[in-house]
């Protein structure tokens, strides 16, 4: 198995969900970067499991200890390992788990890829705790896109069948109103809908059972040129890394599978000069990417978030080691919905590729 990713940023992940701790190895980044500790912190609160109702009950810190490539505040140049300390395990959860394989988990795929020796205890490293690291990596990337006046936010594009309105149809989004957003645990420019989308989490949970959603993410004030065509594209590198993300089923950018409806004439962004002699275009269905290479629009893309598999309603599934059909309700701390604490994760990764994408073209 290997935990690595980047070419220019190299990001090495380990750690299991019940094992001591789950951490990061960031390879590359410049030094002298002053990291903000504080503002890392919001971006782990974030994501952190233990927040209310619409999520796990399991409560962690998730404060990064780090233990190597900062001194005095600022990057050093070093390699930087932070580390993240599991507390509040409780594996006796887990114990059916070894036998009775979840629907929609990746307890049998794990299991026969690791021929039984996976850590099965909180799904271990498959368990969407290990996308902590992401985010407290991402924190960093953040900071350093902010320098060259890159920002990156997202909404809830949908819960279940409950839509917000999309990026393209919002007017002018500032950065203030990013950053507000990020205060948000259901982040949404409708702000009518957010209280249905939180029912429909509170009622699936009620159900004994999960729900899904789409999020929406966009990235202002990159600028024109930044990418490559085939395999590190924009999209091929954003798209690693979202679908690295547990729980992601698809992606799409600008308008999506929608634009195979379209014509020519509506699907391609018409060029113009704006009052600032900057070239902009009329519509952004390409999201901001073409050939590969952004073209200095936002850069417009949506995920798919499954409902997360460990549900109390009873489902038909098989133990594995009486080689019987069984049935299993799944008892222990899960997340009703995964979308509300994904956001920030998907914000991370993004700014991660990025990273990773503009260090490759000052190499270059
Ligand atoms: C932040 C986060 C929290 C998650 N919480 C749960 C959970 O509580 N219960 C669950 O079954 N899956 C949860 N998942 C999803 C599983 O980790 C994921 O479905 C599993 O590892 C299999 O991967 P796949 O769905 O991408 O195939 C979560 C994922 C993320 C990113
Ligand atoms: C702890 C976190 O969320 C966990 C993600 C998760 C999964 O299967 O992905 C399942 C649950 O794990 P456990 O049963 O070990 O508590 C969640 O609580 C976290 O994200 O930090």
């Amino acid at each position: 198995m290997s935990g690595i990713w980047g070419k220019n940023l190299e990001l090495s992940i380990f750690g299991e969900s019940h094992g001591r701790a789950i951490g990061v190895t960031i390879n590359g980044l410049p030094s002298g970067l002053e990291i903000d500790m504080d503002a890392v912190m919001i971006e782990m609160a974030r994501r952190a499991p233990g927040q209310n109702e619409l999520t796990t009950p399991r409560k962690e810190k998730d404060e990064p200890d780090i233990v190597s490539g900062l001194l005095d505040g600022k990057t050093t140049g070093a390699p930087l390992t932070a580390l993240i300390w599991n507390t509040n395990t409780r594996s006796k959860d887990y114990s059916q788990m070894k036998r009775l394989m979840r629907p929609g988990q990746a307890d049998y795929p794990g299991k026969v890829r690791y021929d039984g020796h996976n850590d099965y205890r909180g799904s271990g490293h498959f368990s969407g705790r290990i996308t902590a690291p992401l985010v407290f990596a991402g924190a960093i990337a953040q900071q350093w896109l902010e320098q060259k006046g890159i920002v990156v936010g997202s909404h809830v594009q949908s819960i279940g069948t409950v839509e917000d309105t999309r990026f393209d149809d919002q007017k002018n989004v500032t950065v203030a109103q990013i950053a507000a957003m990020k205060r948000e645990q259901l982040p949404v420019f409708d702000t009518a809908k957010k209280d249905e989308m939180h029912q429909v989490i509170v009622d699936a949970k009620e159900d004994k059972d999960s729900v899904g959603g789409i999020v929406e993410t966009f990235v202002l004030g990159i600028d024109a040129g930044y990418g490559n065509p085939f395999f590190d594209s924009v999209e091929s590198t954003l798209a690693h890394l979202v679908f690295a993300v547990p729980a992601t089923k698809g992606i799409e950018f600008g308008a999506g599978f929608d634009i195979t409806r379209m014509r020519g004439s509506e699907a391609n962004d018409e060029y113009y000069y704006d009052e600032n002699n900057q070239i902009k275009t009329r519509t952004n269905n390409n999201g901001g990417i073409l050939g590969g290479i952004t073209y200095g629009m936002p850069i417009v893309f949506r995920t798919a978030i499954k409902p997360p598999a460990s549900i109390e309603k009873k489902q038909r599934t098989i133990d594995i080691e009486s080689g019987e059909d069984a049935d299993l309700e799944v008892f222990g701390r899960h997340d009703p919905c995964i979308v509300p604490r994904v956001v920030p994760v998907l914000e991370a990764v993004t700014a991660l590729g990025l990273m990773d994408l503009i260090l490759g073209r000052d190499k270059a």
